[in-house]
């Protein structure tokens, strides 16, 4: 599903932030993303988003060489990416289901068709309820649970998490793995980055380790 093959990074002025880096996540593989501060965790998942290219070496995604593929076919490929962060970046002026319907509005669906699929998105993450609230009308976990059903509205084949859980409490924590691990057993790929060592080693999956732009375990 995705394959790093020699990937490096430097940003102009700032040195190297990924340097030779090789692993492959498999179809419907979770993995975590670790590493200190600064040690390119970001940069790796916006490597993957298209938010950023590699230097040298070479990035697959579903089979596809996305390395130097040009702007205008970034918004389609990345319709399969489900991107989640740590500050939710949510519309505050819009409603719940406002949010999570911009992906398919972005992608042209019809009216019906993102009515049922905002709903059947807020339902996996028990906000049902919650579709004409405003963000800022809703707990931390709630906005966090908004981010995420907008990631997964498109089915993604593969979600990008930074930092998902880094504004949550231990149990809210534990609520957003539980749902990560259900998409993982519908067959989604996922990469999550993260600084929570209790939670990785509960949860017991694979860990891609960066020190300093190296992987050293993955
Ligand atoms: N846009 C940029 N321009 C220049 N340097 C950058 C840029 N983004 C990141 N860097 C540098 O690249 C290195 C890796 O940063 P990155 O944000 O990927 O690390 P991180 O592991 O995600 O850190 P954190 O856990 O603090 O978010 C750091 O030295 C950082 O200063």
């Amino acid at each position: 599903m995705l394959r790093f093959e020699h990937v490096s990074k430097r940003y102009p002025d700032a040195g190297d932030a990924l340097v030779d880096v090789n692993f492959h996540l498999a179809h419907g593989e979770m993995a975590f993303l670790t590493g200190r501060s600064g040690a390119g965790k970001s940069t790796l998942l916006k490597l993957i988003a298209m938010m950023e290219q590699c230097t040298r070496g070479v990035v697959m995604l579903d089979g596809k060489n996305i390395t130097r593929i040009g702007d205008s076919k970034i918004p389609y490929l990345r319709r399969n990416l489900g991107l989640i962060f740590q500050d939710y970046k949510l519309l505050n002026d819009r409603t719940v289901f406002d949010n999570v319907a911009l992906p398919l509005v972005v992608s042209g669906h019809s009216h019906q068709e993102i009515g049922r699929r905002v709903r059947a998105a807020l339902d996996k993450v028990s906000l049902l309820g919650k579709e004409r609230k405003h963000p800022l009308a809703l707990s931390g976990g709630e906005q966090q649970r908004v981010g995420i059903a907008r990631a997964i509205v498109n089915k993604p084949k593969l979600i990008l998490a930074d930092e998902p859980t880094g504004n949550l409490d231990p149990e809210l924590s534990a609520e957003v793995m539980h749902m990560f691990e259900q998409f993982m057993q519908v067959g989604v790929t996922i990469l999550i980055a993260t600084h929570d060592i209790e939670l990785i080693n509960r949860l017991g999956h694979r860990v891609l380790h960066l020190d300093k732009g190296h992987l050293v375990t993955s």
